[in-house]
């Protein structure tokens, strides 16, 4: 829709609309006029009555009063709340066509951003029982109707919706923050309140180990000052057996950062334990750990398939946290070096190295550009190059550093397709052919979608 053409739809009014498509998020997309109209719970072919809430210039949102037909791939709600709060956006849409959907959202990408339409994009990896599968949550703790009460924010606000069970995570978690939460009632917690940054508890963090079954509870709490701990931990310790750490972050800031710098353990060390393709993993609480530990395996799986190792490789694992892809990579490999920005994220990487025995890896505390631009500047190289950055993608010094370098095969995990179609545009335009993508879904019932790319070096 043109900027200087009226808007053809105004606020409350109702329309009979038939959804054409969706957004990278899951919307459902109707246009009247050309003007688009995105609109919650609809998908593509679904015919319905809706009534514009919110115009803009370019387009505006709508909300289903009366679906008249409904799609082959809708399925029943497990409860609203979870896509107005954005836990699951596409809890409507049958499993298979979540998948079908991720995989048109790369192929899309490859198309309008990186314009490589030719590039052969695979069916999306998925999972047998698509739900429960988080074994991380971070639940906001706030005051509901008088009580300290624990939750998730509506979309876009920081209104908390009070809710006991999240469908995504570890049931397991679920029953660990009700423990909790009941717990910081008993003891007469105060809940944080974000208006006049006073109270107390801010978040409840819980993360468990799949194959271990050990848990960690992270209190993020405004000030260092806690509570009767003496009765606290003993509480919790006696209604989840399986903690075999509590930690108190604190963060004092008025901020959507959910942890603060400083942290106090309370029970235990600042660790606990999991496996991951046959590697033990510690883990601390700041650490980043992929949160669906079955689909991880597929993932990590589909970087040795794609990456196809000798045992004479010297490789590179950029963004490489507490090493799991390392470990992974070592078994096959001549040697590893390992990058990551994060210091305890290194320091437990190297941990996890010795844990398992592994020798053959060296981790290097630093910015990946920085360190891959000192390294390509000594002239160092490598056979295979791992990267796995952050929603934003490679930065443009770490691409000219790569292009320096020149490694033979890349295999680039990405949990955002457009920062990933930029990168492969340049590093397509610097000598290499993208040969293939693998999504694999990691985030069942949501948008965000994860995928593998193979890259080789074009010689010529
Ligand atoms: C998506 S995670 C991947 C971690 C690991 N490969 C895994 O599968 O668990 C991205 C990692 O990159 C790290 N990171 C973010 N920016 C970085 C940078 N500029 N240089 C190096 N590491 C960075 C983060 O701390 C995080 O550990």
């Amino acid at each position: 829709m043109k900027k200087d053409q009226t808007i053809p739809v105004n606020k409350n009014e109702q329309h009979t609309v038939t959804i054409e498509d969706l957004t990278f998020e899951g919307m459902g997309v109707a246009k009247i006029n050309g003007y688009p109209l995105f609109i919650e719970d609809a998908l593509p072919g679904e015919k319905a009555e809706v009534k514009i809430h919110k115009t803009g210039k370019t387009y505006g949102y709508a909300k289903v009063m009366n679906r008249l037909t409904s799609s082959k791939d809708r399925v029943p709600l497990k409860n609203r709340s979870y896509t107005r709060a954005g836990i699951a956006p596409l809890q409507h849409m049958s499993y298979a066509a979540q998948l079908a959907f991720k995989k048109k959202q790369v192929a899309n990408v490859m198309q309008r951003i990186a314009r490589m339409p030719e590039v052969p994009v695979l069916d999306t990896m998925g999972m047998e029982e698509p739900w429960g599968y988080r074994n991380k949550a971070q639940v906001p703790v706030r005051k509901v109707e008088g009580l300290l009460t624990t939750g998730f924010f509506r979309k876009n606000s920081h209104d908390l919706i009070p809710m006991e069970d999240f469908y995504i995570q570890d049931p397991k978690i679920d029953e660990a923050i009700i423990a909790v939460r009941d717990i910081m009632r008993e003891y007469g917690v105060k809940p944080y309140n974000e208006k006049d940054n006073t109270g107390n508890l801010r978040h409840i963090v819980v993360r468990r180990g799949y194959h271990t079954g050990e848990m960690m509870i992270v209190l993020v709490t405004r000030t260092a000052k806690l509570f009767p701990t003496s009765k606290i931990i003993p509480a919790i310790q006696e209604a989840l057996p399986e903690v075999v750490s509590i930690v108190q972050n604190v963060n004092p800031r008025g901020t959507n950062v959910i942890l603060g710098e400083e942290a106090i353990v309370l029970y235990g060390e600042d660790k606990y334990r999991d496996e991951l393709m046959g590697n033990t993993f510690e883990i601390s609480h700041r650490s980043f750990y992929q949160v669906n530990p079955l689909q991880t395996e597929k993932l990590y799986q589909t970087v040795l398939d794609f990456a196809a190792m000798t045992g004479e490789e010297t490789v590179i694992d950029a963004y490489c946290g507490i090493g799991t892809i390392t470990l992974a990579l070592a078994k096959k490999a001549k040697e590893v070096y390992g990058i990551e920005i994060v210091e305890m994220a290194v320091e437990d990487a190297k941990r996890n190295a010795a844990l398992n025995g592994v020798e053959n890896v060296t981790y290097q505390l630093g910015a990946a550009e920085e360190v891959m631009l000192k390294w390509a500047e000594e002239e160092r190289t490598a056979d295979l190059l791992v990267v796995d950055p952050p929603r934003k993608g490679l930065e443009g010094q770490f691409i000219d550093a790569v292009l320096e370098m020149k490694p033979s095969k890349m295999v680039y995990v990405s949990c955002n397709p457009a920062t990933l179609a930029r990168d492969l545009a340049l590093l397509a335009e610097g000598g290499y052919n993208v040969e293939k993508i693998q999504p694999v879904d990691l985030f069942p019932q949501t948008n965000h979608v994860e995928s593998v790319t193979l890259l080789t070096r074009n010689e010529a």
